[in-house]
């Protein structure tokens, strides 16, 4: 298992943290639901801007499994996926791939639209919650799925003796971007109409139906709480550039900040880090909106804020962890309040180590700053509690070790290659660690 070494310098004037530019990459949660999406076309879907990460290469291994051929140009951020080949195997997302990524859930609503049936493992929960699918459920169920679960197994199949789903209505009682994004994709090649109310107005969902729009798909309303599709006989292969991560965007944004840096995002997706940007400008980072992207100016003296996570366009909970280490560093007290996952604050207790102040009770983190931090051994529990843990490093006194990077693997693209040209010192050493 890979480990990563921060060596933290500790704030100093403005302009003397990381200072520089760095390509924003194109977002995970943009590219796994676009790959299942690929599972409907008749041709092949070419994705550009693919983000190098594991979680994209368990996506493409689980297409594989079903029949997809995928082929990957790493570097030049390709992957075509072409799915003529499915249907002459298993339909099944097994337990294997459903364990490392929960995002493997996707398939089923594009398998059940084209091909009438899926089966996959049911994913259980994971650290940050329980994570339960029962809205995908219910949804494929109100379009005329069939749904069972048997030995871990969630089996789905259309009613109709044609093998293709009526489409319906239906109303989430929970915003789901999961949820949305399976049950759109299984509607698309209904026989009928579908009206999904209640939706996860995500920029990620909205790029899927952008994406199924082009494929020659009829779904309007996305980006707004509900959404209205008509279903049509067939899609087609296309060629499309996955979105900018605007979680990525603002993990560097909190890096900049807190180390008194001048760091421009380049093609930073700006119009949906709005709730990112105003709790920066909040805190008294200088953010200017540029031509090549966002510049995001560190202060001399970070104030205090409160947040609460919410859907879209409330502030993501994937930025929680990384703007927690921002609240760290500012001049007393803020508050922090997780309202999307039960128990996302696993960062906490090793921010904690690291020298933080923060006390939890139920889903409200109090943080008291300023934090000296100081350097020590951390372990990554998930994706954006190690994000922290980095962030943490940089400004920590002596050397921070990060354990268990591979959960940083699944969600940035080698970190530390793009942080050391701003002039952090970052290492990763293949192998060690636990
Ligand atoms: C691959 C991907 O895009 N992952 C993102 C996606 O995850 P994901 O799509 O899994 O998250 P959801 O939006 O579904 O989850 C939101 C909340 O709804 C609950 N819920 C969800 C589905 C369901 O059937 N029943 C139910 O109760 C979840 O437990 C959670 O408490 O959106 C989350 C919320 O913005 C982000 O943190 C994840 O990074
Ligand atoms: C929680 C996340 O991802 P996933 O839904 O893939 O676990 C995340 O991206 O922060």
């Amino acid at each position: 298992m890979d480990k990563l070494e921060v060596i933290g310098k500790p704030p100093a004037s403005p302009g003397t943290g990381l200072v520089g530019r760095i390509p924003v990459r194109g977002a995970k949660n943009a590219a796994l639901p676009i790959q299942c999406a690929a599972l409907l076309a008749d041709g092949k879907t070419r994705l550009r801007h693919v983000p190098r990460l594991t979680d994209v290469s368990t996506m493409n291994k689980l297409l594989r499994e079903l029949g997809c051929e995928v082929s990957a140009d790493v570097d030049e951020r390709v992957v075509e996926i072409d799915p003529t080949g499915v249907g002459s195997g298993s339909l099944e997302a097994p337990y294997e791939h459903v364990k490392t990524m929960r995002a493997s859930v996707t398939v089923m609503g594009p398998l059940l639209g084209r091909y009438g049936q899926a089966r996959v493992s049911l994913p259980g929960g994971c650290a940050i919650g329980a994570r339960p699918i029962d809205q995908h459920l219910k949804g494929l169920e109100a379009l005329g799925g069939e749904v069972t679960l048997e030995h871990g197994y969630v089996d789905v199949r259309a009613k109709a003796s044609h093998g293709r789903l009526e489409g319906g209505r239906f109303h989430f009682d929970k915003v789901t971007v999961g949820g949305t994004q399976n049950v759109m994709m299984a509607a698309v090649l209904a026989k009928g109409s579908s009206r999904l109310e209640n939706v996860a107005r995500e920029p990620e969902v909205q790029e899927l139906a952008v994406l199924l729009n082009k494929m020659g798909a009829q779904i309007s309303g996305a980006g707004t709480d509900a959404i209205e599709i008509e279903g049509v006989d067939r899609l087609e292969g296309i060629d499309h550039a996955i979105l900018a991560d605007r979680i990525e965007a603002g993990t560097f944004a909190v890096a900049a900040a807190i180390t008194r840096g001048d760091v421009l995002l380049e093609h930073a997706p700006v119009d949906h880090m709005r709730a990112v940007i105003d709790k920066l400008i909040e805190a008294g980072v200088e953010c200017r909106v540029e031509a090549e992207g966002l510049r995001v100016i560190g202060p001399e003296r970070i104030r205090p804020i409160d947040v609460a996570t919410r859907p879209h366009p409330g502030f993501p909970t994937d930025m929680q962890a990384q703007i927690m280490v921002l609240a760290c560093m500012a001049d007393g007290a803020s508050v922090i309040r997780e309202t999307i996952f039960e128990n996302r604050f696993m960062h906490v207790p090793e921010l904690n180590r690291l020298g933080a102040d923060i006390v939890v009770n139920g889903n409200t983190a109090v943080v008291r700053g300023p934090t000296r931090f100081s350097g020590t051994t951390v372990m990554a529990t998930d994706l954006r509690a190690s994000a922290s843990l980095v962030l943490a490093g940089l400004v920590a006194e002596g050397a921070t070790e990060v354990r268990r990077v591979y959960h940083l693997d699944r969600g940035y693209e080698a970190i530390e290659a793009r942080l050391s040209p701003l002039g952090a010192q970052i290492a990763r050493y293949h192998g060690a660690g636990a």
